[in-house]
């Protein structure tokens, strides 16, 4: 079996190299013949913006909302979640093409420039009940976006205090959205919405590969009862040892 990861730009090499932790095959997706192909799809980070101008050139918009549709399962992380919203927010001038099926509105580059990229432990019960493991999970928030609401049938699997987050009040967009709902200070960061998983962090860039697990359960010819597919993630410290800024996407 195999997963397809649309590698029009971004961290596409690393989702494939979570994947192969795993056991699982990914293959690079770039035209939308190579949907067919696939039976399950990643969507990296990058930047969303440059993604949807290539999608475009390469006609893949009508293939992919078409793969939504389906009901195939679609995994977006940062600018993948942007491009699977239903609406966006803080986009350039003219807006930019979505794929859309996720019940949500995002908020581009929500919590602040490059430099006020983050990361922090999110604890995220549904993914442990299911993989199992330590509590908590490292989120590398990179321009991250966030999400400010929700559809009913979508599943909140993480929110993040804005409290949690550095630099809080040099950023324009969470000052307004802090002044709009002074109660509710959070933020959600990853939900679930039937067969599409979207994350505003990026757990391709840690070794924890729970998520992506996760997300190969969501597969019907993987199913639930993956531990026969599935092998035993490796703990390759050289990969462990990486910092975030040894990804040639972000330098
Ligand atoms: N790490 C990322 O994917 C960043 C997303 C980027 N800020 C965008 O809007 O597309």
């Amino acid at each position: 079996m195999v997963v397809g990861v649309l590698a029009l730009q971004g961290s596409f090499n690393e989702h494939i190299a979570a994947l192969k932790r795993l056991g699982v095959k990914g293959v690079e997706v770039r035209k939308p013949e190579q949907l067919q192909n696939v039976s399950s799809l990643i969507i990296p980070g990058g930047e969303s913006t440059t993604m949807a101008k290539l999608a475009e050139l390469h006609n893949l918009f009508p293939a992919l909302r078409e793969f939504v549709q389906l009901g195939k399962p679609v995994w977006g992380t940062c600018a993948g979640l942007i491009f699977l919203a239903n609406k966006a927010t803080g986009q350039k001038t003219g807006g930019q093409e979505l794929i859309g099926g996720l019940d949500c509105t995002v908020h581009r580059n929500f919590f602040g420039s490059q430099i006020q990229s983050f990361e922090t432990e999110l604890p995220i019960p549904q993914i442990v009940a299911k993989e199992g493991g330590p509590p908590s999970f490292r989120a590398v928030f990179i321009r991250a976006p966030a999400i400010l609401d929700v559809g009913p049938d979508v599943e909140v699997l993480a929110d993040i205090p804005l409290s949690a987050v550095e630099n809080i009040n040099s950023n324009n967009a969470i000052q307004k959205e802090e002044e709009s709902s002074e109660s509710e200070k959070k933020v959600i960061v990853a939900v679930k919405q039937g067969n599409l998983l979207a994350t505003a962090f990026h757990p391709e860039l840690t070794a924890d590969t729970r998520w992506h697990s996760y997300f190969l359960k969501m597969v019907p010819e993987i199913g639930e009862g993956t531990s026969a597919v599935i092998s035993t993630p490796t703990t390759d410290q050289s990969f462990i040892e990486r910092s975030i800024i040894d990804f040639p996407i972000y330098q």
